[in-house]
């Protein structure tokens, strides 16, 4: 039935794939234009954070030849379960309205992530068919904790931090899918709501049965030893609740999640169906975003691939969908990017093409997702970072480039004495690059040394004034893959600061002069004075210095 589907809409897919190059938005052929008064779209993002945005009505543009989103969705894989398949009809209905559609987000950590990313392309797919999609943080909803997915109540969430992570997550949502999609913060309503009033007006109508029967519930009984907490419990009701209040105020008959929110979205159709008896009302779920060990990608699992490029430069933002293995690329394609089926079909059969260039359609994916992601402007700043770290690499070399992905390399600062007229062998074993002289050597005998991007010949070669790019900084690489940036006395304690938190360290404390982490059971200090100064303290008491204390000019960072 889906194939059917899909299949009688291609032709207008087509028309909109073309029509998009020219005319971003929306991806409809307009035929008559009304205003919609009733559903002004209040675009405010709630008195916890410092986002505003004005009323306004909008003018929406009925069409006869609104591609059918939901098909769109289903031949790209972004579909896993749908409550009614009249869906599909009332989506390309040209006598009916636009539909309202949203999505929610908690936010529970200061970026959204690539997992998240699916919700937001499946809202500009919306969007691109002419449909008003919603975005949903959820101020309230965080403060309880969504126990979908989760084996263990999650830590509470100061008010703060609640507030700050509202904040950079609309941002993100505003930076990607742009000034047409309305975002709300569900703590605009429940902060009104009074208990015996929700109990008495909403809480009837949901059957506890129902509730126990949700996956998420069922999971946690049976696999915790703590079980479930009322809070907890309670959650479907607040996200169904939102979908009730969403429906009623501004007109929003449609919610999207991944397949993990199934039984929170239809919580919501179920109680629009009891409580205001109305059927057009639907919920859609997408497949959950997998890493290959199965688990999904997240915001509390290690290695997240962060939307906000202060917590993921894009550089290495796109240097991830670089490197995704082969078997994973054209899925990719598929459900994260814009390109045509037949553009996608395209770099498939190219893949198998004899004379294919190694990771072609790793690159065009990367610049698709990294374009979607961070704009023209963070794709650039990628493709020159990664054009800059490549050996053999023709670009000159200088420190504005390489000081924005200094953290995203392995580094170490040095004083300028240490580094000038010292053979390439040697530094390259000191700084840890290497593990011996003999391993530098038999590299270089090979061609893989490269000092500044350039192939080393002899193994007498010896820093010189010039190889130190722009007075401060050079780069050097071992193979195609492991590189290191050194820096001179250039680098202060906060790049390093800086650098050290990106690798996977939580909670920094900065206090004048000093700036003081956490990482893996150990707690690092790093002085914010030009000279840098970074020792490593041991979990409890024993003080172990990376480097001799007597070093005080001397800063390494874990190299590899
Ligand atoms: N890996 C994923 N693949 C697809 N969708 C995802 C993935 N991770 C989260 N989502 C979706 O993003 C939306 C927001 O989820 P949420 O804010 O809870 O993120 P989360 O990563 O699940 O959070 P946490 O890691 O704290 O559980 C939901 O619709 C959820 O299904
Ligand atoms: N429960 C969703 C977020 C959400 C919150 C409120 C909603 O109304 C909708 C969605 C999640 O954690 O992934």
């Amino acid at each position: 039935m889906a194939a059917t589907a899909s299949s009688s809409s291609s032709s207008l897919v087509r028309a909109f794939f073309l029509l998009n190059r020219t005319h971003k938005l929306p991806l409809s052929l307009p035929t008559t234009t009304t205003a919609i008064k009733s559903h002004t779209f209040s675009r405010s993002i709630s008195s916890s954070s410092s986002v505003h945005y004005t009323n306004e009505s909008r003018s929406v543009e009925t069409s006869h030849h609104r591609p059918n989103v939901i098909d769109i969705l289903e031949q790209r894989g972004l579909i896993e379960s749908i409550t009614s398949e009249s869906l599909r009809s009332a989506c390309s209905d040209p006598a009916q309205p636009p539909l309202r559609v949203y999505c929610g987000f908690d936010p529970t950590a200061e970026s959204l992530h690539l997992g998240n990313l699916l919700g937001l392309v499946a809202l500009s797919w919306f969007l691109r068919c002419g449909h008003y999609p919603v975005a949903l943080v959820g101020g309230a909803t965080a403060r309880v904790g969504d126990p979908s997915g989760k084996s263990l109540e999650r830590p509470l969430l100061d008010p703060q931090s609640l507030s700050a992570n509202t904040s950079s997550i609309s941002a993100t949502i505003t930076r990607i899918l742009g000034p047409n999609v309305s975002i709300l913060n569900n703590y605009d309503w429940w902060k009104d709501v009074k208990l015996l009033d929700f109990l008495r007006d909403v809480g009837r109508f949901a059957r506890v049965g129902t509730m126990m029967a949700k996956e998420s519930v069922k999971r946690r009984l049976e696999s915790s030893n703590e079980g479930l907490s009322y809070t907890e419990f309670t959650y479907q009701l607040l996200q169904g609740y939102d979908f009730l209040h969403l429906f009623k105020n501004e007109n929003v008959s449609v919610q999207i999640g991944g397949s993990d929110q199934w039984g929170n979205i239809t919580a919501g159709t179920e109680l629009i169906r009891k409580i205001l008896q109305c059927d057009s009302v639907y919920g859609v779920t997408f497949p959950l975003l997998l890493k290959s060990d199965g688990t999904k990608f997240g915001k509390s699992e290690d290695g997240a691939i962060w939307l906000s490029p202060k917590m993921l430069s894009p550089y290495k933002f796109f240097q991830y969908f670089f490197s995704v293995p082969d078997a994973d690329v054209v899925r990719f394609l598929k459900i994260l990017t814009f390109l045509s089926m037949e553009e996608i079909e395209e770099v498939e059969a190219g893949m198998g093409r004899e004379g294919y260039v190694m990771n072609s359609a790793q690159r065009r994916l990367a610049e698709e997702v990294t374009r979607f992601v961070h704009g023209e402007e963070g794709l650039a700043e990628a493709l020159k970072a990664t054009e800059a770290l490549r050996p053999g690499a023709e670009t000159r070399l200088d420190w504005k480039t390489i000081e924005g992905i200094a953290e995203d390399v392995p580094s170490c600062s040095l004083p300028y004495d240490q580094v000038l007229s010292i053979p390439l062998l040697d530094l390259s074993v000191s700084t840890g690059l290497l593990e011996s002289k003999s391993a530098a050597r038999r590299l270089l005998k090979q061609g893989g040394l490269y000092l500044n991007n350039s192939r080393v010949d002899g193994d007498g070669r010896k820093i010189e004034a010039e190889d130190i790019v722009d007075g401060k900084i050079l780069l050097l690489s071992a193979g195609k893959k492991n590189k290191m940036v050194f820096g001179s006395t250039s680098f202060d304690g906060f790049s390093l600061a800086k650098s050290w938190r990106n690798r996977s360290v939580v909670g920094a404390s900065t206090s004048q002069t000093w700036t003081t982490f956490e990482a893996g059971g150990a707690t690092a200090a790093c002085s914010s004075e030009t000279i840098p100064f970074l020792i490593l303290l041991a979990q409890n008491t024993a003080i172990e210095p990376i480097i001799p204390a007597s070093t005080s000019k001397l800063a390494i960072m874990a190299a590899k």
